[in-house]
């Protein structure tokens, strides 16, 4: 499995603003969004160009264009919402597929209460957003769709992940490729990621643990 974690200093110096526990979910929210961009600039980086012919001030001339169409971007409710704005700044007409998943905090199994898929995935190059793989259930169980509703392609960007998580995801989805800002050093007995952030979801929403 491709797996590309992100040294980039920007992107090391606001996921240490992200440590800090008293950030307050504003400025989680923002630097969220921010390194989302970065994360998203360089999963993108190898998106096939079509050659478009264009008018100029001085003539003709042949330009590289992005089809947004052939891209879907899936955020996983409700943390990866707080992802989904700063992937857009780069990608703002790739339509949005949406998947529900929340974690059973005593079982770790995720369980899906909502999907809302673009009517024509099949066939498109995948983009799921999350800011943290803990176990890897949930991005496993948002890739079974996918794939079931026709995806060829998933590209993943997660904030935080674990070691177990990656290992997990490989095993089941070893052609998934994975932008991160950072691998960690493991999980607790509950399932959290070690530094990690916390709770993703209650820190972007200012909602209790
Ligand atoms: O890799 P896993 O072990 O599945 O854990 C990661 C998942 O947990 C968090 O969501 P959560 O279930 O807390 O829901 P929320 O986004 O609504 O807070 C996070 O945003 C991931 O989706
Ligand atoms: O560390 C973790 C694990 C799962 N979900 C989170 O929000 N944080
Ligand atoms: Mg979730």
């Amino acid at each position: 499995m491709k797996i590309v974690e992100v040294h980039h200093p920007l992107v090391r110096h606001k996921l240490g603003l992200l440590r800090e526990a008293s950030t307050a979910p504003a400025l989680f929210r923002q630097v969220v969004g921010e390194i989302a961009t970065l994360l998203a600039y360089e999963a993108t980086a190898d998106l096939p160009l079509d050659d478009t012919g264009i008018e100029t001030w001085a003539g003709p001339l042949t330009v590289g264009r992005c089809d947004q169409s052939r891209i879907t971007l899936v955020p996983i409710l409700r943390a990866g919402l707080g992802f989904l704005p700063g992937v857009q700044v780069l990608l703002p007409s790739a339509p949005v597929s949406v998947i529900g998943l929340r974690r059973d905090e005593r079982t770790l199994q995720p369980h899906a209460y909502y999907q809302r898929f673009v009517e024509d995935i099949a066939g498109r190059t995948a983009l799921l957003i999350d800011p943290m793989l803990a176990t890897a259930g949930s991005a496993i169980a948002a890739i079974d769709a996918l794939k079931a509703a026709g995806v060829t392609r998933v590209k993943a960007i997660f904030l935080v992940s674990a070691p177990e998580g990656l290992r997990a995801l490989e095993a089941r989805h070893p052609d998934t490729e994975v932008w991160t800002a950072a691998i960690d050093e493991r999980l607790n007995d509950h399932g959290y990621i070690l530094p990690g952030l916390g709770d993703a979801g209650d820190r972007i929403f200012g909602t209790p643990a």
